[in-house]
């Protein structure tokens, strides 16, 4: 079986996002390691600090962040950093051709139910001179790789660099990532959704409409029985959306007026959005397409509908497009 690092040899990437790729990839090895422990390392529970959001900060939260941070400071290759769990993009240095935004450990909420966890990473281009948030502030289409490792029964990174997306397992025993799915495609249709339910009375009619047929099953408007699923981490239910298609949302609601939208542009819905497309996907807030958005700052959230190509075009029909 290919090694990662046979993978990017042979995938004619520029030697510097070669090794960055490699940082990224070590870094998740010894993150996968410390989830594993668990609370053998005492690493479980609430830092007892709030991230700008406003959202309490996990210990792990926290000690995978520093991970990372350390990780890219020491690659050489990163100018500069922007991560959820920083109130501000991080300079590391006046050199290198790359920005990295992270979400260091997706899917809070399961760390302390031994559930899906992951972290998700997107590389963009650095431009030239001084590095302040709005050299971050580049649609997700300029993103020369994105991906994510999920730390689950087995440890798997997807990965894209623009010519479709690879998932590598991690090999507990050598150490290495190896190739074990190439070319991963996403089938266009499906008969199965993830979305929280429970916000349901807080969504637009659009989506109200377009659940409640689903629901309906066989003898709905759609003719068919449709599965539910939800991991409350992005990266499991887009991973199993990458593994066997699907359609997962996360869609605007009202339930918090100052809040519309749960997921966060930077550092989830654009890397999300690559993986998806480069596996034959499609990726939309439900009128725009979610690569194609103009950031207007870092910790900006959006609506995302995202999956199998077919029935995101019969949910974006709901929404008039
Ligand atoms: O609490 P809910 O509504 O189930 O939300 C789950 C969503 O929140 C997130 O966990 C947000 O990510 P973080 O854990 O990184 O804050 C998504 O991964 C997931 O899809
Ligand atoms: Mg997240
Ligand atoms: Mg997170």
């Amino acid at each position: 079986m290919q090694t990662l690092s046979q993978y990017l040899n042979q995938a004619q990437l520029s030697p510097a996002l070669a090794a960055l790729l490699t940082t990224l990839a070590n870094s998740s090895k010894d993150i996968s390691q410390a989830v594993r422990k668990g609370a053998l390392a005492g690493v479980l529970g609430v830092a007892g600090t709030e991230n700008v959001q406003g959202e309490s900060q996990k210990k792990l939260d926290v000690i995978t962040n520093d991970m990372l941070k350390d990780a890219l400071a020491a690659d050489g290759h990163v100018r500069a950093l922007a991560s959820e769990e920083e109130d501000e993009v991080v300079v590391l240095g006046d050199k290198g051709e790359f920005l990295v935004c992270f979400d260091p450990l997706d899917g809070s909420s399961n760390i302390d139910i031994n559930s899906l966890v992951g972290t998700i990473f997107s590389v963009l281009p650095a431009p030239v001179g001084e590095i302040s948030e709005q050299s971050f502030l580049q649609p997700g289409r300029n993103q020369v790789a994105a991906g994510y490792v999920l730390y689950g029964p087995s440890t798997m990174l997807a990965l894209t660099t623009g010519k479709g997306v690879q998932l590598f397992t991690l090999d507990p025993v050598s150490g290495e990532y190896l190739l074990t799915v190439a070319e991963v495609q996403i089938p266009k249709d499906t008969a199965e959704f993830a979305i929280n339910m429970s916000n349901q009375r807080f969504w637009e009619a659009a989506m109200q409409n377009y659940i409640a047929d689903l629901i309906q099953g066989k003898a709905g408007p759609r003719g068919k029985s449709f599965n539910m699923r939800w991991i409350a981490a992005m990266v499991g239910d887009v991973h199993r959306v990458l593994s066997r298609g699907g359609l997962f949302t996360y869609p605007t609601d009202t339930k918090d007026p100052k809040k519309p939208f749960k997921l966060r542009l930077m550092y989830e819905a654009n890397p999300m959005a690559l993986l998806v497309e480069q596996a034959g996907g499609k990726a939309s807030t439900g009128y725009d397409t979610i690569l194609d958005i103009q950031p207007e700052q870092i910790h900006q959230r959006v609506a995302v509908i995202l999956g199998s190509a077919n029935e995101v075009d019969v949910c974006l029909e709901y929404h008039g497009r």
